[in-house]
């Protein structure tokens, strides 16, 4: 199945899953220059209740937090969408070394790693559902650069030895997603796609223009995770990540002056 190797990687994505050559496929490079400020722009609204947490997971592609998503407890309103949109997960993209691993660029510049927090349009029964339409879906994506230790990450860090390969799985409680956040949330705004297969033409993507601190110790714990199960050979959880995509025409608004 797909993965991030040369051969299941994202140029081989496009033989199972032709949308990869769609229109309005993500990630894309933003350039801020070529970005339209948007007055009509709402601030992000993000509330999110922590008891809604439920567990981490390695996928065998990223580790993902997932959320109780049959109530309204942790949601996106505002910002560009119109609406409730519910938390589903979070998630992460990285490098093998701090000069990449952010699926989406500024200007050229890749990131060490980027945050995905994955929402659906409540007017629609489930994720499942709203996945398959082109305002199903809101992912907010933080990047990440290098810094001071992120203290609020590093809660997450810790539930890393229990998950350390693929299809494992710990319960987590008790997490806010918004202490993930940066304190500015400017942003820039785009229709897109999946960063992953299905790679469906379903999210509204919201990218924060200002990045949250990770240590480079701590962005050396993501890299001690695993692409493989136990019992396999051992396959370091690196370059997770889909480059930039064709823009295709497509505009990219900014919140912010
Ligand atoms: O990297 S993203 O585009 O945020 C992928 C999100 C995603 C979320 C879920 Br939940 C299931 C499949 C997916 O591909
Ligand atoms: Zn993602």
């Amino acid at each position: 199945s797909w993965g991030y190797a040369a051969n299941n990687g994202p140029d081989k994505w496009a033989d199972n899953f032709p949308i990869a050559n769609g229109p309005r496929q993500s990630p894309i490079d933003i350039v801020p220059g070529e970005a339209s400020y948007d007055a009509g722009l709402k601030a992000l609204n993000l509330k999110y209740d922590p008891s809604t947490c439920l567990d981490i997971l390695n996928n065998g592609h990223s580790f993902q937090v997932t959320f109780v998503d049959d109530n309204d407890s942790s949601t996106l309103t505002d910002g560009p969408i119109s609406g409730i949109y519910r938390l589903k997960q979070f998630h992460f993209h990285w490098g093998a070394s701090d000069d990449k691993g952010s699926e989406h660029t500024v200007a050229g510049t890749k990131y060490p790693a980027e945050l995905h927090l994955v929402h659906w349009n409540t007017k629609y029964a489930s994720f499942g559902e709203a996945a398959s339409q082109p305002d199903g879906l809101a992912v907010v994506g933080v990047f990440l650069q290098i810094g001071a230790e992120n203290a609020n990450l590093q809660k997450v860090l810790d539930a890393f030895d229990v998950i350390k390969a693929k299809g494992k799985q710990t319960s987590f409680a008790d997490f806010d997603p918004a202490t993930l956040l940066p304190g500015c949330l400017d942003y820039w705004t785009y229709d897109g796609s999946l960063t992953t297969p299905p790679l469906l033409e379903s999210v509204t993507w919201i990218v924060c223009k200002e990045p949250v601190s990770v240590s480079a110790e701590q962005m050396a714990k993501f890299r001690s995770l695993l692409f493989s199960a136990e019992g396999e050979a051992e396959c370091c959880m690196v370059d997770n990540y889909r480059p930039p995509q064709p823009l295709k025409g497509r505009a990219v608004r900014a919140s912010f002056k």
